[in-house]
């Protein structure tokens, strides 16, 4: 090979395509496709990735006048040549530059550049011969320090091939320094003394103290949890001074302390064994394991009610893959990737778990990774970005909750990993399986519905269904409580009465609660407090936002707005507001209500620090609390044996949302939360506050009709031509300027209603099937301005078999330089997940 192709990493349109480079002598047997290399770039000297090997230069370019590689910056390329087909495919599927796609696929640690190092792997034998046939190369490791890779390249470039396949085989080992700055950091934090000591303190400290006196009050009611020095003092306004003089009079700790580098590191997960499977596990894991023994690519929907027992499913469909000798990925939701769902795959496959998730650091998550591509691992346990886990012969992908928005990635490139996964999968001769009590309509569609020729995105779905519970536990019974009642009756509380009664019944008993405040969607949207009524968009079903600017509100799919009503225009009431509460607000009236509930919140706010979440969870596990309280993330995936309780405050809030998914996500996110409840010996009750109770998406929760409800929603779907029967391209264009804006948004939605009509595409969405696109917009984004640049977007709609990323391509190409010109940035969106 004498020519590389490389793709650059600049993210624009105007550098993805692949250059070509020669391939220097000295660098012949490192470089593969997938090789991370320095290249020269005009003036400057950049970083890429090889996509293809070619034995010459373009017809058109003379080879002598290719420049050269400069450098090959790992041993092995951190990248295969299936991955970066992957990245090939994603680029196309989701409109993004290939070296976004690329990146996405590499952990943090290897953007940038460091120096490699080799060594030889602790208590490895050589032979003589090896140690003689080396050149040199195993006596100058065997000195015992690491050298530097690109030392070796030079000194050894003989020696390439037998370097990489040691390297392969793990006798030697290829790391970086990687500059972590969170591992192994120590942080000055404070271990208060126990609430009643520090009350008493408060008591009898002086009036002068008032300081000191407030801070006590708040390490009291915040509990005995260790906290950050400097997160106290911020949180509690003090200076830290303050917290010095508590810490002089006894009163608290203050010491450093290390955090963890690997957050499993010194835990031990006893060892668990395969369980013996319910009738129903068994017939559901039959035709998972039917497909990892043909090693023939396909997709299951694993439809299975709360506390149905899928994970045992997916924990004895991965032991077959592994018994063949391949790889397993399975993603989970970022937020439920708690140590209690770690510990189920650790427990199970020991060492061969690596866990990949965002808290880690870059050194961890880069230790993590190269687990996985030098085989020290086979299954990889992951949030979204774990799906491109650097396997080489994957013979199963789980996706747990599939359901979830997290496997949509909102930043470029904008993958899902549903997708990405049915795509490897083909790669790899891989089984799919998709897991959720409440699958998505898009996977449930395809599942059930997959009808010969039409594409659902995600091709033909097997569906396998799990309807009950393990060993006959009941689903939870659910109640509804009508606030617009509640109201009436005088009860202006955040708890409804059957609610409170509940709660103080559980106290009693000392049981657990789990309480969810659905907080999405929150004041952005009007509501009447004595009807229920929410203005919404006469063209859209969809419901309007309020802008507080102008006093108006507005409909973020085709512009239309009216003035803020004073009145309910439905029943003439005045208590029409926006609608705003949070869970400090609740936490505060479950203390006024409840004298000595014991509570623990969770939610973006306590829970930022690393390893919050996992504590939390511990703390409400050991029934150091009654309460859970908090936002989606208290919905997903926990399963306690003392919650007997579930109550979620305005379950309709996230009911008007500007977004067709609105009622989906509502009734999926009840029906998790829901499923908390009485998993285990204790039955379970639900209740359910909401202003519309008689919404569809909150009634289909009560009679866990998941069917009905997809059945309906499927229904409207169709009629409007909304995912799955239509799809979406969101094209945003932003500026400073609004005529820009306007302009741009006119001219692309020209050319691309011309671009479709060329390819003989209509527009009408009318009448049954049949290709269709249609442009709506230009109108202004749900997020109008973004750091001082406004925002319009286009949303292409299409059905049939329109290829609506070429025509998005094709028009946003003719007016490439105008865009530019005009310093218009434009950002695509293919199946957006998230309207707002
Ligand atoms: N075959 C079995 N025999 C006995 N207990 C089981 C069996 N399978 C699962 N369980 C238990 O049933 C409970 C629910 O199982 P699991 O958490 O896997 O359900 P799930 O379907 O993943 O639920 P969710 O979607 O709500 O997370 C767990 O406590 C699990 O240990
Ligand atoms: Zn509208
Ligand atoms: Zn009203």
């Amino acid at each position: 090979m004498t020519v590389a192709r490389v793709i650059v990493d600049v993210p624009s349109r105007d550098t993805d395509r692949p250059f070509d480079y020669a391939i220097p002598e000295r660098l012949k047997d490192w470089v593969e496709v997938g090789s991370r290399v320095a290249v020269p770039f005009g003036p400057r000297k950049l970083q890429g990735i090889v996509t293809a090997l070619a034995e010459d230069a373009d017809a058109d370019v003379d080879l002598a006048k290719l420049k050269p590689l400069e450098d090959v910056l790992d041993a092995l390329p951190p990248l295969s040549a299936e991955l970066v087909e992957l990245g090939e495919w994603m680029s196309r599927r989701w409109l993004c530059p290939l070296t976004v796609a690329l990146q996405a696929m590499l952990p943090a640690a290897l953007k940038g550049r460091s120096e490699k190092y080799v060594s030889p792997a602790a208590g490895v034998q050589w032979t003589d011969g090896e140690i003689a046939d080396s050149g040199g190369l195993l006596l100058a490791l065997g000195k015992g320090k690491p050298l530097k890779l690109d030392a070796l390249l030079r000194q050894y470039p003989e020696q390439g091939p037998t370097l990489k396949r040691w390297i392969r085989q793990g006798r030697l080992e290829e790391k970086q320094q990687v500059e972590d700055k969170s591992a192994g950091k120590s942080v000055l934090t404070v271990f208060p003394g126990p609430p009643e000591k520090l009350l008493q303190a408060a008591e009898n400290m002086p009036a002068r103290a008032s300081k000191q006196r407030e801070l006590l009050r708040f390490l009291a009611v915040r509990g005995a949890e260790p906290v950050a020095v400097a997160r106290l003092t911020e949180e509690a306004a003090v200076a830290l001074s303050t917290v010095r003089a508590l810490e002089e009079k006894g009163l608290v700790e203050i010491r450093p302390v290390t955090e963890d580098r690997d957050p499993y590191a010194d835990r031990d997960f006893p060892a668990s064994s395969p369980m013996t499977l319910t009738p129903k596990q068994a017939a559901a894991l039959a035709p998972i394991q039917a497909a990892i023994d043909a090693r023939e690519a396909g997709a299951f929907l694993l439809h299975g009610v709360t506390g149905s027992g899928k994970t045992e499913v997916y924990l004895q469909a991965i032991q077959r893959c592994l018994e063949q000798g391949r790889e397993a990925i399975v993603l989970v939701p970022e937020i439920s990737l708690t140590p209690q769902m770690v510990e189920r795959f650790k427990s199970r496959f020991g060492s061969k778990v690596a866990v990949l998730h965002s808290r880690l650091s870059n050194g961890e998550r880069y230790d993590e990774w190269r687990k996985i591509r030098e085989g020290r691992a086979q299954v990889a346990v992951g949030a979204r970005s774990a799906i491109f886990a650097p396997f080489a012969s994957i013979g199963l992908i789980v996706i747990d909750e599939e359901h979830e928005t997290s496997y949509k990635q909102e930043e470029s490139p904008k993958y899902h990993a549903r997708d990405v996964s049915i795509e490897r999968a083909r790669q790899h001769g891989a089984a799919v399986v998709l897991g959720s009590a409440t699958p998505s309509l898009e996977t449930y569609e395809a599942a059930k519905h997959a009808r010969g020729g039409r594409r659902s995105g995600l091709g033909d779905i097997g569906y396998i269904a799990m309807p009950e519970r393990v060993a006959n536990r009941p689903l939870p019974g659910v109640s509804i409580v009508d606030m617009r009642e509640e109201l009436k009756m005088g009860n202006r509380a955040m708890f409804s009465r059957p609610l409170a009664d509940a709660i103080r019944d559980r106290l009693e008993k000392q049981e657990q609660m789990v309480l969810l405040l659905n907080r999405r969607g929150y004041a952005t949207f009007v509501m009447c407090r004595s009807c229920g009524y929410t203005a919404a968009c006469p063209h859209c079903e969809i419901s309007l936002t309020y802008h507080r600017g102008s006093a108006n509100l507005r409909c973020h799919y085709c512009g239309y707005s009216e003035a803020e009503p004073k009145t309910c225009p439905s029943c003439e009431s005045p208590h029409i507001r926006f609608f705003g509460t949070g869970t400090q607000k609740v936490e505060e009236a479950l203390a006024a209500a409840f004298p000595g509930i014991r509570v623990i919140r969770m939610d973006v706010d306590t829970t930022t620090e690393k390893g919050s979440h996992e504590r939390w969870l511990t703390e409400f596990r050991e029934r150091r609390a009654d309460v859970l309280l908090g936002t989606q993330m208290v919905a997903k995936g926990l399963d306690f044996p003392y919650v007997t309780l579930v109550g979620v405050l305005a379950a309709d809030a996230a009911l008007r949302l500007p977004d067709f998914r609105a009622a989906e996500r509502t009734f999926q996110l009840l029906t998790q939360v829901a499923g908390r409840a009485g998993r285990h010996e204790l039955p379970g009750e639900v209740i359910i506050q909401a202003y519309e109770p008689d919404h569809e998406a909150i009634t289909s929760v009560q009679g866990h009709d998941y069917d009905g409800f997809v059945e309906r929603a499927l229904l409207l779907r169709n009629q409007l031509g909304y995912p799955p029967y239509g799809r979406l391209i969101c094209v945003t264009f932003s500026h400073e300027s609004v005529p820009m804006l306007l302009s741009v948004g006119e001219r692309f939605a020209s050319a691309a209603r011309e671009t479709a009509s060329g390819m003989g595409v209509g527009r009408s969405f009318d009448g049954a099937g049949g290709d269709a696109l249609e442009v709506l917009g230009p109108v202004s984004s749900p997020i109008a301005r973004l750091k001082d640049r406004y925002r319009f977007q286009c949303m292409v709609k299409y059905r049939g078999e329109v290829d609506a990323s070429q025509v998005v391509s094709r028009a946003l190409a003719g007016m490439a330089d105008a865009v530019k010109k005009g310093g218009v940035q434009v950002s695509v969106d293919v199946d957006p997940q998230m309207m707002l």
